[in-house]
């Protein structure tokens, strides 16, 4: 037998995914996929994942965990990934369709998809949309780009390596004051000591002990299910798993009549889900001033001052000329410098970034991770950058390191990197 095709199709900012995938799986033609016609594909990718949770949530249908009484939208995404390429194997497809597919994934976990995927490739087609040029499959044999809606065949795999290399990117100017300074009284701001959380009797999270101070840069890894997600939840006031345990935030003892509404006005918080919720249609301008406000739209007519530094921001981030477009039509890549900018206008002590740069094309990876290392530098706000990829040019200061254990992840505190 014939080793299978194997293509990889790298994908930017104007990329047409969605439609293109749609057209591959509906059996459309395409001529350079012509292998592919009549063949019966499926698709495995976080939407897919987001539409089993769906059917868990509101028709109490559990396809993807069928076998275990946990909720899909409880496992970690190394878990969900697993239970769903478990389900489309069991159906045979001829050729599977993956989009971005290590993207939230730790690096061991990363191998081990790998692994699995390159055992597939060998018996079945992979079309693998990638945003991120380290991802692809060594397995390759036809290299792709999506520009739009049309594919860009390359001749051979090194006329596609040559063509896809990029330059670090640059901000030119400085972050833009606030106009307001928050007075953070605490030189600490979190401080965890020796918290430990379990969820129905399994210990995820042991013995926690650690401090955020003032103007730190941390950046919090571990694996898929080590505790991340809970940890941050703890600190902006979404979990109450702190209650009851050694827990203080800007000072103040956890369970102490804190508010959470105070919590949040401390903290700026970005994750890229968050971009849906501004599907309206929101000026760029006003997408940042409604970071002053914490609010979803702006509901107040904005003052000169705060137009002014809007303006700012919008110049550092070379928008200034689209200050009145809509932030719907921002590319992927544009919404996240925006929404970092929004969630940084006030310069609040905290700035938490939860894997921001995952699904991003390898270009505005790294001009996301340039403005964070920008702000690290030049602002008071300590921030703490979730992520399970190594962002290479990423410059945090202290690294907190989950370690899953049989009772629990510990945490390993590790200076730069
Ligand atoms: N509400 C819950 N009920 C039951 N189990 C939960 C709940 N929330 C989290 N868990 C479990 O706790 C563990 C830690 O989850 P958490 O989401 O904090 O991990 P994570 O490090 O953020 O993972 P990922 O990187 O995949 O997002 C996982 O095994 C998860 O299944």
């Amino acid at each position: 037998m014939d080793q299978p095709k194997n293509y990889a199709i790298l994908t930017n900012n104007t990329s047409q995914t969605q439609e293109f995938v749609a057209k591959l799986l509906g059996n459309i033609s395409i001529d350079e996929l012509k292998l592919l016609q009549n063949k019966r594909g499926l698709l495995f990718s976080r939407s897919e994942i987001e539409r089993f949770m769906d059917e868990e949530d509101r028709h109490d249908l559990k396809i993807l965990t069928k076998d275990t009484p946990q909720s899909l939208k409880t496992m970690s995404s190394g878990e969900q990934k697993k239970a769903l390429l478990n389900y489309l194997l069991n159906q045979e497809p001829d050729f599977l369709v993956l989009i971005n597919p290590f993207d939230n994934l730790d690096v061991a976990t990363q191998e081990s998809l790998k692994e699995q995927l390159t055992e597939i490739s060998k018996s079945r087609s992979l079309v693998h949309f990638t945003s991120r040029l380290g991802d692809i499959l060594p397995v390759t044999t036809d290299f792709f780009k999506l520009n739009g809606n049309e594919l860009e065949k390359y001749a051979s795999p090194e006329a596609f390596w040559e063509a896809n290399r990029h330059d670090d990117p640059q901000f030119k100017g400085t972050i833009p004051a606030p106009i307001n300074p928050i007075k953070e009284e605490s030189t600490e701001l979190v401080n965890f000591t020796n918290i430990s959380v379990s969820f129905n009797g399994r210990q995820v999270l042991k013995d926690i002990n650690w401090s955020v101070k003032q103007g730190e840069f941390w950046q919090l890894i571990g694996p898929n299910g080590s505790g991340k997600t809970t940890m941050l939840s703890m600190i902006t006031g979404d979990s109450h798993k702190g209650y009851g345990q050694d827990l203080t935030l800007f000072g103040q003892k956890k369970g102490s009549g804190e508010s959470v509404w105070d919590l949040k006005q401390r903290i700026g918080y970005f994750t890229p889900s968050v971009t849906d919720k501004f599907r309206g249609y929101h000026s760029l301008e006003n997408m940042i001033i409604s970071g002053l406000h914490d609010s979803i739209g702006l509901y107040v007519l904005p003052t000169q001052a705060e137009r002014r530094l809007a303006g700012q921001w919008l110049k550092l981030l070379g928008m200034h000329d689209k200050k009145d477009t809509h932030f719907r039509e921002l590319t992927s890549g544009e919404k996240r410098l925006v929404m970092t900018a929004r969630a940084m206008v006030k310069h609040p002590p905290l700035l938490i970034l939860d894997e921001p740069t995952a699904g991003l094309d390898d270009k505005s990876a790294a001009l996301f991770v340039a403005l964070v290392n920008k702000i690290a530098k030049e602002s008071d706000s300590a921030i703490l950058f979730v992520s399970h990829r190594d962002e290479p040019k990423l410059n945090p200061q202290f690294i907190f390191e989950l370690i899953p254990s049989e009772n629990g992840s510990i945490g390993i505190i590790h200076n730069e990197k």
